[in-house]
């Protein structure tokens, strides 16, 4: 017991010195992987350099006879419907390769067989109805079975990621967003990606002050929110300054900005992870970064229960989702070069 937390406390003492926690500011921003940006200064200004390798290993929980299935994280994304069904696969598969225990998908009743087939792995729940097959004097009646069947479940959830292959649909939107409201009654953690950040875009108090929120916008999510909440254009000359007070004018969700860089920021500091990944830009690569994020999250939240101890878990899963998809993407363009597709980088998920 001793020696665990002594392990406990090397772990977090580790992850204040990548942070920033201590004074030691290293300037040197050659093969940096990761930037730490100090609120007020410029991407090109102060830099503490850090290994976000080891802060990956850091919240990492270790493998031993003594755990029991459930400790590593349980996972459910809510997404998959008549069009996409690859989506919500590639986020759920992600976390139980990343080293989740469970993974959930909450979707319509016509993509969940197909999910199903995709992989045994995952628990598919078909609870998710599309406007054209509920009858408007049913609607009501019908939200409140899909909540009933998701609430049974949620306080079991580590985290949620929601948006993956979910569609448009106004019905089942509305349905995601009573889901999104209990998840935030229940002090889950939310990763929005996708088309739930087309609901987030459209209804920001979804996410305002949740601190357990996380929003991974590509370049044309990303371009609606500043538009929706900034009220203005993207600006990359100001591009570290736009984040923060994008991540502040939601009252400290933490956003994760994709792109040749993936810079993360709760409205505090910004954080840029630029490892290496690959040249390949196939679809799908945005949901494997959901589900990371989404097990990491939940890893560095368990680190920060252990120890009492918490420098934003939300940050800490984004640099290391982001990195981890990142390293795995340049694995498998090596082998496939052109021809990768996000079920190549899905087998190097973890790999050296
Ligand atoms: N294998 C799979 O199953 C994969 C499925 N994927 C899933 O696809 C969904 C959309 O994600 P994405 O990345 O294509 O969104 P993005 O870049 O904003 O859009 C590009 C352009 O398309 C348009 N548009 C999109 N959706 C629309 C809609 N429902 N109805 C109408 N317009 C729509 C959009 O137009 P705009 O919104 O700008 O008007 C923009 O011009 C999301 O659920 C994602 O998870 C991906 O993860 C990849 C692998
Ligand atoms: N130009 C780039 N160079 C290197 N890596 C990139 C580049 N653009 C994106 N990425 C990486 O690919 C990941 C997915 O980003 P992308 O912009 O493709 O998301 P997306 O459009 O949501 O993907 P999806 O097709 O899954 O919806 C990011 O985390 C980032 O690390
Ligand atoms: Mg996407």
């Amino acid at each position: 017991m001793v020696g665990y937390s002594a392990a406990v406390i090397r772990r977090q003492q580790f992850l204040i010195r990548c942070l920033g926690g201590n004074n030691s500011v290293n300037k040197n921003l050659h093969n940096s992987s990761l930037r730490m940006i100090p609120l007020g200064s410029g991407a090109g200004g102060l830099t503490l350099e850090s290994d976000v390798i080891n802060i990956l290993r850091s919240i990492t929980p270790s493998l031993g006879p003594a755990r029991h299935k459930g400790q590593a994280g349980k996972i459910a994304v809510v997404g998959g419907c008549r069009e996409y069904t690859g989506a919500p696969y590639f986020s759920a598969i992600s976390a139980l390769k990343i080293g989740a225990d469970l993974s959930h998908v909450f979707c319509t009743k016509d993509a969940a067989p197909v999910i199903k087939g995709y992989s045994p792995e995952l628990i598919v729940h078909p609870i998710l109805e599309e406007s054209d097959s509920v009858r408007d004097e049913f609607k009501r009646s019908t939200l409140a079975k899909v909540i009933a069947e998701i609430d049974k479940w949620m306080e079991r959830f580590d985290c949620l990621v929601v948006g993956p292959g979910l569609g448009r649909d106004p019905f089942l939107l509305d349905c995601v967003s009573e889901i999104m409201k209990h998840a935030r009654e229940s002090k889950v953690p939310i990763v929005v990606d996708g088309d739930g950040l087309f609901l987030v875009t459209n209804c920001l108090d979804l996410v305002r002050d949740y601190h357990l929120a996380v929003l991974t916008p590509n370049i044309n999510e990303y371009k609606r929110l500043v538009q929706k909440v900034l009220n203005c254009e993207v600006n990359d000359q100001e591009g570290t300054q736009q984040l923060l007070s994008l991540a502040k004018g939601l009252g400290g969700v933490t956003i994760l900005r994709k792109g040749e860089s993936d810079y993360i920021s709760n409205g505090e500091e910004v954080s840029a992870v630029n490892i290496f990944g690959s040249p390949r830009r196939c679809g799908g690569q945005g949901d494997i970064l959901s589900g990371s994020v989404a097990v990491f999250l939940s890893w560095a939240r368990q680190c920060a229960a252990e120890g009492g101890w918490s420098p934003s878990p939300t940050i800490l899963g984004c640099i290391s989702g982001s990195a981890i998809l990142r390293k795995a993407a340049s694995l498998a363009f090596v082998n496939k070069r052109r021809s990768t597709l996000t079920s190549d980088i899905i087998e190097c998920l973890g790999q050296r």
